[in-house]
């Protein structure tokens, strides 16, 4: 299956969740995920959208309960569209954030850690980050679809939208 096999005009996610990467001058909050969707991989703090909640206060509580950072001003940057072939079909919303307080804490969800963003260890994180999230932290705003099939990802597609 491809992209472009689907109708996204009328795809609805089965999950909505939302992930925030934290910059720190050249560096970027980074977790060792531990439970859910992607244990075992390098991921950014995130989670679902709760009911009742809108996606930048899942941000927040999200960072705040697998990290114990309190974020502030987050940056909208792109929205993430994946279609697993087992049905699974997840929205992601990304945000950057550089207005943060609070210490690092692990958690029974996830390890942080402050990385290098040219030290990005793409191999343990998903597949598909590597085609957007060095653009997202230069700022570029993006729309990504993907087909997963498990953790394999089988298509993309990626836009790039101009931002300021
Ligand atoms: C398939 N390729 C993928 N590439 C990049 N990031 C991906 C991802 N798939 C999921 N993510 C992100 O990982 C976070 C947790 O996902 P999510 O399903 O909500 O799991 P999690 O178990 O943490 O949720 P709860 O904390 O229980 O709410 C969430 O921000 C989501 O955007």
């Amino acid at each position: 299956m491809k992209v472009k096999d689907i109708d996204w005009t009328t795809w609805i996610p089965s999950e909505k969740a939302v992930i925030t990467y934290i910059l720190d001058g050249e560096n970027v909050l980074l977790i060792h995920k531990k439970t859910g969707l992607g244990a075992g991989m390098v991921n950014a703090p995130g989670g679902h959208i709760e009911e009742g909640e809108t996606a930048v206060e899942a941000a927040i509580r999200e960072t705040k309960e697998e990290v114990g950072l309190d974020t502030e001003n987050l940056i909208f940057s792109g929205d993430l569209y994946f279609h697993f072939l087992d049905g699974l079909k997840l929205r992601g919303t990304v945000y950057l954030c550089r207005d943060f307080k609070g210490s690092l804490i692990e958690t029974d969800e996830a390890s942080p850690f402050w990385c290098a963003i040219k030290d990005i260890p793409w191999e343990n994180m998903w597949e598909d980050d590597r085609h957007w999230l060095p653009q997202a932290l230069k700022n570029e705003r993006f729309t990504g679809y993907f087909i997963f099939d498990k953790e394999k990802m089988v298509d993309k597609s990626l836009v790039f939208h101009a931002s300021n």
